[in-house]
């Protein structure tokens, strides 16, 4: 990977990184059916093997789909002074280029929101800010409740295929009035300026592992995705606007011991077509003990981990670069932990 700062083209993306022309498309991602009788079996098995997998007849309506991406991109194609107005992300608002507060950089615009309807992001941000549509429109609200519902049913059947007692172990986090969770809009733009660099690819949202319990990503139709297999080669998951994408997050990680893997993952802006994602982070309360579920240990089994609360893995988290392996800190040194 190198940081591009020559090209005369790119002038207006310089800084963000590229990296070489990558990986053909993997054919492989799981595919789970929520109907299917075998499902739990089936999201098991793809969160061992990929931390990841893709969902279909998950329920929700494409009307939610649609109308929240309307939205998202009226708001994005505002000016960038009207767009302004909803940040910094500090840590709730609009945000452009800097991803995080460490020095990260992204051709990519968004908007980070909570999904705790306590404190309700939305009406949090325009108390202090000016209403863009979209803060006033159903739409972010809508999507955001019915993807909830979804993912609380698809923790559900991971803790019954994993055999996780009680069967609301996990789900019970995500459902708690305080539960840390987020959502995030994010918009790549077109970027013409890169047929210029041959072909290189322009880092949209740099590799990194999601810090929460599970992440549920759904799309417009362009590419951009990929994930790390655990031979450490990047792959490209081809884009399904009608279905999720499921990613496991480090609390997830932890909980079932280094069993299920949290994800590698990035997102290569494209040349012509902008890139529009919302992403549901299901995180537990900040007061939560993150440690393996006991019902999950077999007998004389160690935690490979140190016990810690979800606020001190989101404080840590939130002080290192994107990219770092943020579970490390957190890693018994005896344990012979899977690390990366
Ligand atoms: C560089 C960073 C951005 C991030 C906070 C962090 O310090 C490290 C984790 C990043 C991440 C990745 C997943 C989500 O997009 C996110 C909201 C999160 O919870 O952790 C972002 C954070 C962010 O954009 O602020
Ligand atoms: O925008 C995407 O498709 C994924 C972004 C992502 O991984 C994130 O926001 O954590
Ligand atoms: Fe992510």
């Amino acid at each position: 990977m190198v940081v591009h700062s020559q090209s005369a083209a790119l002038d207006h993306c310089s800084l963000i990184k590229t990296c070489k022309p990558t990986t053909s498309v993997f054919k492989g991602i799981p595919v789970v059916d929520l109907r299917d009788p075998e499902a739990k079996n089936l999201i098991v098995k793809a969160c061992e093997e990929y931390g990841f997998f893709k969902l279909v007849n998950h329920g929700v309506p494409m009307e939610f789909f649609t109308r929240l991406e309307a939205e998202a991109l009226k708001f994005f194609n505002l000016p960038q002074s009207d767009k302004d107005k909803a940040g910094p992300p500090d840590p709730f608002g609009y945000g452009f280029k800097k991803i995080g507060s460490n020095g990260d950089v992204g051709w990519v615009e968004y908007l980070l929101l909570n999904t705790n309807p306590q404190i309700t992001s939305l009406k949090s941000l325009t108390v202090f800010r000016e209403t863009p549509e979209i803060f006033r429109s159903s739409a972010v609200n809508d999507y955001i409740q019915a993807v909830k519902r979804m993912t609380f049913e698809v923790v559900e059947l991971l803790a019954d295929g994993l055999k996780i007692e009680p069967r609301d172990a996990l789900s019970r986090l995500l459902r708690d009035e305080k539960s840390d969770s987020c959502f995030r809009l994010n918009h790549y733009p077109p970027c013409p300026e890169l047929q210029a660099l041959g072909g290189r690819n322009l880092i949209g949202f740099g590799e990194h592992t999601d810090p929460q319990i599970i992440s549920v990503l759904r799309s417009n139709n362009t590419s951009g995705l990929q994930i790390c297999l655990r031979d450490k080669t990047w792959v490209s998951v081809p884009p399904d606007q009608t279905s999720f994408f499921i990613n496991v997050g480090d609390a997830l990680q932890v909980m079932t011991n280094g069993r299920l893997r949290s994800v590698r993952h990035r997102v290569l802006a494209e040349s012509m077509r902008s890139r529009v994602s919302m992403i549901y982070f299901g995180g537990p309360p900040l007061s939560e003990k993150i440690a393996p579920l006991a019902s999950l240990m077999a007998k004389g089994e160690e935690s490979l981990y140190e016990e810690f609360t979800w606020w001190e893995y989101k404080t840590s988290a939130y002080k290192s670069r994107l990219g770092d392996y943020r579970l490390g800190l957190f890693e018994k040194k005896t344990g012979g932990a899977a690390g990366q």
